[in-house]
């Protein structure tokens, strides 16, 4: 039995999540001030877990310390091969050749070198909205058009709207599909019916497809991921990218799995990446891999706990908040559009209003508007620490608002 209860201090570990908040959220440069001093807020925002790293990942990279030597690094044995390519066949049923997996410290940096290696020059890059921002900034980065598709949110579930995507997918200038699978923020698992109907238009517009399903991992207890992959296995323009980072809270290792088998492509990463790679990390992933696996069970059965425990608070005190939950990741999407005005910049007020840090409006590049993402990857009572906050905090303003439009209508 693993303790998700434990409360661990990251403070001091130089970590995002305690001390990155600023600049990341706010955009500040140090000047901002708040009602609330750094270690009192409940962070709810950067997509990392509260809890500890799996023990065996920890015996793992023990045991790589033993050895002493920490020289140049690169994967040669089949050791880690065979424990990733063992998870994805028993998980998703799944297999790809050795030669096609590729190295790289995070799914982010693959993602601007691969727009560069796929998209020339005046060539545009497409993914569906609301988005991982860093979608759009591999694009920017790389100087290439970003193209947005907006889903369609049909009572609480997202649905991709193809009658867009095929018009957008039918510009000759667009060369690449970003795809979030699962989708982050939304939490969907695109179904093999949808993944088909993306896969015909990929193969019909021919574009390279990047499949990211670094969350294909954390799924709620009885779904299903099919790797994109998988539904069109004989074409060769699609790259998958999958991690162990987020499954056993281990981003900072800093170690991803590209698997690219178009040959052509494989040539340029492998000519123009930094090709090595981190002992300590490679131990930790095949660890994870090989051993992480119990762990992992537990933690499914507590995210679904925090998910049902956030949805009954947001019914009791929030009735006018909306939140489906989420089929896959530990991301809770909710509208609370209906207790805001349009304007409100969200993550300011719920840092002065409730010192709760998360994430939401414009930060998932369009169509996010009155949304916030809440990080249910906590112990249970910081997470009722958190929601208790935030309902407070809508319903004082939202008493304010009432009083202030009571007051103003007396005043005529
Ligand atoms: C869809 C998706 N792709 C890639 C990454 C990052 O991959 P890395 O470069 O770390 O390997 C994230 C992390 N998502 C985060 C991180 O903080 N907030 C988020 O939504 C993600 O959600």
């Amino acid at each position: 039995m693993y303790d998700f209860d434990e409360i661990i201090e990251r403070r001091n570990t130089n970590a995002m999540n305690t001390d990155g908040f600023r600049e990341y959220i706010f955009r500040d440069d140090g000047s901002m001030t708040f009602p609330y001093k750094d270690e009192e807020f409940i962070r709810m925002w950067v997509a990392d877990m509260e809890f500890a790293t799996p023990d065996v990942i920890i015996d793992g990279i023990k045991e790589r310390l033993e050895k002493r030597i920490f020289g140049y690094t690169r994967i040669f044995g089949n050791e880690y091969y065979g424990a990733f390519s063992n998870w994805c066949r028993t998980r998703y049923g799944w297999n790809f050749d050795k030669q096609h997996l590729v190295m790289s410290n995070g799914i982010i940096p693959a993602l601007y070198e691969l727009v560069d290696y796929i998209c020339a020059e005046d060539e545009k890059v497409l993914f569906l909205t609301p988005s991982y921002a860093y979608f759009k900034y591999a694009a920017d980065y790389n100087n290439r058009e970003a193209v947005a598709s907006d889903l369609i949110n049909e009572a609480g579930r997202y649905q991709i709207d193809f009658a867009d995507l095929k018009k957008k997918a039918s510009d000759e200038k667009v060369s690449l599909l970003i795809l979030c699978h699962p989708h982050n923020p939304t939490g969907r698992i695109w179904t093999e019916e949808e993944l088909r109907k993306i896969g015909e238009i990929a193969v019909e517009h021919k574009l390279w497809v990047i499949s990211d399903e670094i969350h294909c991992d954390l799924l709620r207890r009885g779904k299903q991921h099919v790797p994109f992959a998988k539904i069109i296995p004989d074409y060769d323009k699609v790259i998958t990218c999958m991690a162990p980072s987020k499954t056993f809270n281990m981003a900072g290792l800093m170690i991803s799995n590209i698997i690219i088998p178009n040959e052509e492509l494989r040539s340029v990463w492998s000519a123009r990446h930094y090709n090595f790679d981190n002992p300590l990390s490679v131990a930790a992933a095949q660890a994870a891999y090989e051993k992480g696996g119990d762990w992992l069970e537990e933690l499914t059965d507590y995210l679904d706990g925090n998910f049902s425990f956030t949805k009954k608070h947001l019914a009791e005190h929030l009735p006018e908040a909306t939140m489906e939950v989420s089929e896959s990741t530990y991301l809770a999407w909710v509208d609370v559009s209906r207790y805001f005005s349009e304007a409100e910049n969200l993550p300011l007020f719920f840092a002065h209003e409730a010192g709760v840090l998360l994430e939401g409006g414009d930060m998932f590049v369009q169509n996010s508007d009155g949304f916030i993402r809440l990080n249910l990857a906590c112990p249970r009572a910081v997470l009722q620490e958190g929601l208790r906050r935030i309902s407070e905090a809508i319903n004082r303003s939202c008493v304010g608002q009432q009083q202030l439009m009571t007051t103003r209508k007396q005043q005529n």
